[in-house]
Formats: structure tokens, C-alpha cells, sequence
């Protein structure tokens, strides 16, 4: 790929780039190549594109979606245009990806104007106009003294609320006006994360799972007029399997990638004290949700919350609280998604047989997260490796082929035990004023060797039984839906 004059202007780079890139001949081909010449042009856009091949992944993979569009709109890539008005009279839909401070420009399309992003829009004397809709994606948006138009319908699908609720400091200061502030103000310190930062591409294989998650809690974010009626999103999606396989990062990674506020649960936030306290904090978790919607609820090890009912250890707490959950869960996305106030339910186990009937039923999708195979290893060894220095001979196949059962925790944790020999090399037998002495730049640069790797496998045992697997496989065979 050929780089761009550095010499030219930013308006000269930017309509290289728009001009290089035609979706109608190039689609899939084009973004790849789209990227790399972003990339070189504007090095310091790197970091917002990360998150580009994800979304047009989405939106080019579902034909639906772009009926009868003739192109995308490259617009919202750059902050060249600051102050220029650009008008997309085209009649098609216009994507903006990451979108730009927009000053005193507008935007307007004959078709649907998406504005996908995790960083503000603050519009500033401009307006946004679409004769059909307006869908805005993203963590904040700050409508200042702008127009939003539109002649159909305008969806703000942004965790903090716009307009008037501006958002500081990551945690968004959405006002609760539900009837116990107390407990939505405990439950927000504890669970609330509206970026939890994990990557898509930061898990390893779970190629499946991945494909799930999108069709059930992504694309109903991205496009929630088509996710109406029957097709209405799912209410509840749980991922079960041994511990330690990514459940916990693939919620994270669906939280960050939709840029959806993520309220993460334990089962301990929501066991209160006094009588009838957990029952209230169920439900103020719910209403704490919708008022940050689009929020994804993750509750991790849901199990024990939900055990069967009418068994000998359930409580009478633990009842009414599984009785409050089951009414809330009830209560979601039944209304028009399109208000922009989805709430989805990820919910997590290892013991997915413990969990009770009715839960079971309305978690509509249960998604199998395996040990991962080979392949997954070789990936999730390369991922937890990025940072490291690697001595000539480290033999990643060699390493998979060794670690056969064992979960991507167990893994991570040998890449970390074998990253620590260099160091335990270099202070083997020292004095600890000696250790404090050597530079750190000296220690970082001490390579892991292949023979570092077969000392943490010989150490590390992995922690999923083969029992543990036929019995999640038994119950995937069963009650799997996928
Ligand atoms: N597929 C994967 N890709 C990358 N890292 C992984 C993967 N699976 C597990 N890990 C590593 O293992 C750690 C634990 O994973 P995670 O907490 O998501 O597991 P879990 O399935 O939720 O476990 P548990 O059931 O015990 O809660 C992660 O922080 C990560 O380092």
C-alpha cells in the first residue's frame, strides 16, 4: 500500500481516501484497504478504527439491513470537516462511524442516518436531518444549541442521556427516579462500568458464541425497528460451560463493543439484609437498567441466585428474590424497542442443571462456552503473549499440543507463570539491595524462553475434570439453544 504525501493537507488525504474507497466495487475488499490508508494518514485515528471492522462486519454482513442502499458514507472517519456542511443528498443510508464534532456543518440524508460511536457528537449550531430516521449509538451525545430532525423517528440509543444530562466522568450521571435511591445509589457504585474496555478480537476463538451474541444483543441495538413483533430481541441469553472458558469477557466485549451501559452482578449485591431488601434491589437493578439503557445486566454464576425452586436449600429470601427476577425479566424489552430503551439480560453458570424451570425458559438462548480446541489455544496463547518478548524457538503449536484441557484461564495463567522465569532467573540468589539496583528497562527486556513455557505446563495442572465437561455437554444436548 502506497503511503500519502506528507506533505498534503488533511482535506487532500481524507478525499485521497474517499475517493480511493468505492463501496460499490470494492465492499468487503475496500475496508480492509480503507483502514490501512486511514491508518497511514491519520496515525492518531488508529485507536477509534479498532473498533471499525466490527461494526461494518455487522452492518455489510446483514443484507436486511442495507436494503435497497446504494453505498456507505465515509463521513464520520474524520474531523477534517469540522466546519464544512456536507450534504449526503444521496438516497441512501449514511453510516457515521466514530462520529465527528460537527460545528457549524449539518448532515443531512434522504435516507436513515446512523451515528455509531463511543466518543461524544457534540453538535454545535448544526443540525442533523434525515428524512427517515436518526439512530445515534454511542456513550454520550451532546446536542448543543443544534437541530436532530427527523421527519420519522429519532432514536438516541447513548448511555447518557443528551441534551440536558451531559456525561463527565465515564460514570454516567443519569438521574434514577425510581422509589429507592438509596439502593440504586449503593448498586451504581458496585455494578456500573459503561466501558469495561475488552475487545472482541481480545477473546480467543468462541466463534459461535460470538456469532449468537451479535444476532442477539447487538443487532437488536443497531437496528431496533427491524427487531419488533416476533422478532423482538431475546430476553435473556446464558452462557454456560466450565469455568474460566470467557464467559465473563465475551459479556464484556459485547458491553464495550455496543458501547451499552454493562451492570455487572454478583449474586452478593443483590442478597440484602434486612426483610425484603433483595426483592427492592432486584427491582431497582431493573429500573437502574432502563434508565441507562441500552444496558446489558450481566449476572455472573446465576446459579446460585436461581437453584431449584422448592428444594431443600432454597430460602424464603432466595425464593421471593427468584420470584422478584422472574417478574422483571418478564417486564423486558416487551415494549417498542425502538424507544431506545433495551435492556438485555446476560447471565452466566457452571452449574447449569441448578438452575430452576421457569429461569431456564426465559433465558431464550443458552450458548455453550467449551474449553477451547487447538486453534483456540494457539489464539489465546498469541493474545496473552502480545506484550511479551519471546526468545527465538518459543514453539507455540508445541505448547497447544501440551495443553489439551485445559481452560483459557489455565492457559493464561501458564503464560504468566512462564513470563516470571526470566526474572526469577535474574534474581536467583541476590540479596534484595542488589535486586533494587537492576533497571527495569534491563528486566523487561529478559526474553521467555520455550523451556519457560514447558516448566509452567509440567506446573500448572488444568482445573476442568473430564466429568465436568460430559456433564455440561449432557445438559447442552438437553437444554442447549442456540
Ligand atoms: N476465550 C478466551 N480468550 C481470551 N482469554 C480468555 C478466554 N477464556 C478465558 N480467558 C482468560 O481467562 C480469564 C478468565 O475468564 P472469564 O472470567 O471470562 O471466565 P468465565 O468463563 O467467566 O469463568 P467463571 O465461570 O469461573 O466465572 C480471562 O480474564 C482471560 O484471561
Amino acid at each position: 500500500m502506497a503511503g500519502v504525501d506528507a506533505a498534503k493537507s488533511k482535506e487532500e488525504k481524507m478525499k485521497i481516501i474517499f475517493d480511493k474507497f468505492d463501496i460499490n466495487k470494492d465492499l468487503h475488499l475496500g475496508i480492509t484497504e480503507l483502514l490501512g490508508w486511514i491508518m497511514a494518514v491519520e496515525p492518531t485515528l488508529s485507536n477509534n478504527l479498532q473498533r471499525l471492522p466490527f461494526f461494518l462486519q455487522i452492518l455489510l454482513g446483514n443484507p436486511s439491513f442495507l436494503a435497497g442502499s446504494k453505498g456507505l458514507s465515509y463521513y464520520g472517519f474524520t474531523h477534517i470537516y469540522e466546519e464544512g456542511h456536507r450534504n449526503l443528498d444521496h438516497d441512501f443510508n449514511t453510516i457515521n462511524i466514530q462520529p465527528p464534532i460537527q460545528q457549524s456543518g449539518g448532515i443531512s440524508s434522504a435516507g436513515q442516518v446512523y451515528n455509531i460511536g463511543i466518543t461524544a457528537q457534540q453538535q454545535m449550531g448544526g443540525g442533523i436531518s434525515s428524512a427517515a430516521q436518526v439512530n445515534s449509538y454511542g456513550n454520550t451525545m451532546q446536542q448543543v444549541g443544534g437541530e436532530l430532525n427527523s421527519a420519522a423517528q429519532v432514536n438516541n440509543n447513548v448511555n447518557s442521556a443528551q441534551q440536558e444530562n451531559a456525561v463527565k466522568d465515564g460514570k454516567s450521571k443519569v438521574k434514577y427516579n425510581g422509589s429507592h435511591p438509596e439502593l440504586a445509589a449503593r448498586l451504581q457504585k458496585e455494578i456500573l462500568d459503561t466501558n469495561p474496555g475488552v475487545k472482541w478480537d481480545d477473546v480467543a476463538g468462541l466463534s459461535e458464541a460470538k456469532r449468537i451474541l451479535q444476532e442477539t444483543v447487538v443487532l437488536p441495538l443497531l437496528m431496533p425497528e427491524y427487531f419488533q413483533g416476533i422478532r423482538r430481541p431475546w430476553r435473556g441469553v446464558l452462557m454456560f460451560g466450565p469455568p474460566g472458558t470467557g464467559k465473563t469477557l465475551l459479556a464484556k466485549a459485547v458491553a464495550t463493543e455496543c458501547g451499552t451501559t454493562f451492570m455487572n452482578i454478583s449474586c452478593s449485591s443483590l442478597c440484602g439484609k434486612w426483610y425484603g431488601e433483595s426483592e427492592r434491589l432486584t427491582r431497582c437493578l431493573f429500573e437502574l437498567a432502563r434508565a441507562h439503557a441500552p444496558t446489558i445486566i450481566f449476572i455472573d454464576e446465576i446459579d446460585s441466585l436461581c437453584s431449584t425452586r422448592g428444594s431443600a436449600t432454597e430460602h424464603e429470601t432466595s425464593r421471593r428474590l427468584k420470584s422478584e427476577l422472574l417478574v422483571q425479566i418478564d417486564g423486558l424489552n416487551n415494549s417498542n424497542s425502538t424507544s431506545g430503551k433495551m435492556v438485555t439480560l446476560l447471565a452466566a453458570t457452571n452449574f447449569p442443571g441448578n438452575i430452576d424451570e421457569a429461569l431456564r425458559r426465559r433465558l431464550e438462548k443458552r450458548i455453550y462456552i467449551p474449553l477451547p480446541d487447538f486453534e483456540n489455544r494457539k489464539e489465546l496463547i498469541r493474545i496473552n503473549l502480545k506484550s511479551i518478548e519471546l526468545a527465538p524457538g518459543v514453539d507455540i503449536e508445541q505448547v497447544a499440543q501440551k495443553t489439551e484441557g485445559y481452560s483459557g484461564d489455565d492457559l493464561t495463567n501458564i503464560c504468566r507463570d512462564a513470563s516470571f522465569n526470566g526474572m526469577r532467573r535474574k534474581i536467583a540468589g541476590k540479596p534484595i539491595d542488589e535486586i533494587k539496583n537492576i533497571m527495569k528497562s534491563e528486566m523487561l527486556k529478559i526474553p521467555v524462553t520455550m523451556e519457560d513455557f514447558l516448566e509452567a505446563v509440567d506446573k500448572i495442572k488444568p482445573t476442568v475434570s473430564s466429568g465436568d465437561i460430559q456433564r455440561h455437554e449432557k445438559w447442552y444436548s438437553e437444554f442447549g439453544s442456540s
